[in-house]
């Protein structure tokens, strides 16, 4: 346990999840809703003091290996810790950026938009939130289970691990103090709000230095988890009634980057206004009608099988205006062609533009009629797999952020050379 403005120097063990956005991507951005769950998949970020004064960095998924002497590093920007964060610069100053570039590219690094918007998140957070004074360095490596620029929200997750991270170890707020049992992960103290909106705040700044232009909806599932209905600018609700879906994740394989995309959708907002206006209108009632459907669940007035019948049509709904938005992918129509020939409905999830599609699997118990049978699913797989895409079953709904003290074995190499199995081992999390 630590106390405000002091830092913490044991090692830290901090995970966060990815998420899949059912409902609303890209139009989230123009300030409409956006239905969205944290995933099973996570980022992991190991942080421990060094005897030096090095800022040792290893995120091994984007072959990032990095070293800066902290005199070599710009001043920190000025924020005190406690203090309200609102009136911090938001957009990292020009100047600062190109600093940070020039000392992120040197001459043996080539240039890598994935490492150097990674570097660039991190340094910018550091500065923004170091110790006045302190000389000692850091060994940090982060390392997920997402596949990373998928539209599973890993830079978000990364951000969030990054922002926790910081914000502990340099005592702007407290490790949880106690490890809180996942049912009871919702019903927060004042204390545990207050720290995970820090969190959620910083992780944001994060996610403009890697996005440009993010509604807030990946870093506020990845702090809180759950699942989410948020409005940028309003904040988020849980999703009242929601139920556990089944749902099957496609990874394309199609690299693409969510901030070129966000920003092709912006240019087609200003080309074409009265036309894109009315798309956005259709994905905020399209947010609504599943808001209302859980709801009508909650009440007990709509049956999971009505649900997923509806649910599957506006997959459908929403998909196509993503498509008149400019962001499916010739993949993406080739896995909702593969999964519809085996009777199931798709959707992109995330920025598209190739990434990861979302297909629900339909699992009504004793209900024979609606059940999507294994074996259908298992030859939509294989024939998925076959055409080169890579399928994931993960649960949707789980906690947020947490933090592990209790592997004391753990160091930044150990974390580096983890395996999925070895990281989704790790249990004792302290939920935030
Ligand atoms: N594990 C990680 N290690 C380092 N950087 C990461 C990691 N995960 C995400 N990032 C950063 O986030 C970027 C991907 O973000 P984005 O294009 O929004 O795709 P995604 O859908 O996965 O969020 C990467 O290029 C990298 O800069
Ligand atoms: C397209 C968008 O709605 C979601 C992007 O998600 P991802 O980075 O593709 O996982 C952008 C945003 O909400 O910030
Ligand atoms: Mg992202």
């Amino acid at each position: 346990m630590v106390s405000l403005n002091q830092t913490f120097d044991g090692p830290l063990l901090i995970s966060a999840p990815g998420k899949v956005i059912l409902f609303g991507e890209h139009a989230v951005v123009y300030k409409k809703t956006a239905v969205a769950a944290s995933l099973g998949l996570r980022s992991y970020l190991y942080l421990e003091n060094r005897n030096d004064d090095i800022i040792h960095l290893e995120f091994p998924d984007v072959d990032l290996n990095r070293k800066w002497k902290m005199s070599d590093l710009p001043h920190p920007l000025p924020y005190k810790a406690g203090h309200d964060d609102s009136h911090h610069p938001m957009d990292m100053p020009e100047d600062l950026k190109q600093h940070l570039l020039s000392l992120i590219n040197g001459d043996d690094f080539e240039n890598d938009s994935a490492r150097e918007r990674a570097a660039l998140a991190f340094l910018y957070l550091y500065l923004c939130l170091v110790k006045p004074g302190e000389s000692r360095g850091l060994n940090i490596c982060v390392k997920s289970t997402l596949p990373v620029g998928a539209g599973l929200g890993s830079s978000a997750s990364f951000a969030v691990v990054l922002s926790s991270a910081l914000l502990i170890h340099f005592g702007h707020i407290m490790v949880p103090k106690q490890v809180v049992v996942e049912e009871k992960v919702q019903e927060r103290s004042n204390e545990r709000e207050e720290t995970l909106a820090a969190v959620n705040r910083w992780a944001y700044k994060a996610e403009q230095v890697i996005h440009g232009n993010p509604s807030g909806v990946d870093n506020a599932v990845a702090s809180y988890g759950g699942a989410k209905r948020y409005t940028k600018g309003e904040g988020f609700s849980s999703l009242q009634g929601f139920t556990s879906l089944r749902l099957l994740l496609t990874n394309t394989k199609v690299p693409r980057s969510t901030a070129v995309l966000v920003a092709g959708v912006g240019a087609k907002a200003k080309s074409f206004p009265l036309i894109m206006a009315p798309i956005m209108d259709s994905v905020q009632a399209i947010s609504d009608e599943c808001t209302h459907l859980f709801e009508k669940h909650a009440r007990g007035e709509a049956s999971k099988q009505e649900i997923l019948e509806r649910i599957e049509e506006l997959f459908d709904l929403n998909h196509c205006l993503l498509m008149a938005m400019g962001v499916s992918h010739p993949s993406l129509e080739q896995v909702r062609t593969i999964t519809s020939k085996h009777g199931m409905t798709t959707k992109l999830t995330g920025a598209g533009g190739g990434g990861c599609a979302v297909t629900i699997v339909r699992d009504v118990l004793n209900s024979k009629f609606v059940d999507t049978p294994q074996e259908t699913i298992d030859n939509a797989v294989k024939e998925l797999t076959a055409s080169g895409f890579e399928c994931y079953e993960t649960s949707v709904g789980g906690p947020g952020v947490g933090v592990s003290l209790l592997e004391p074995e753990w160091n930044a190499a150990t974390l580096c050379s983890a395996t999925r199995s070895e990281l989704e081992a790790v249990k004792e999390w302290r939920w935030m």
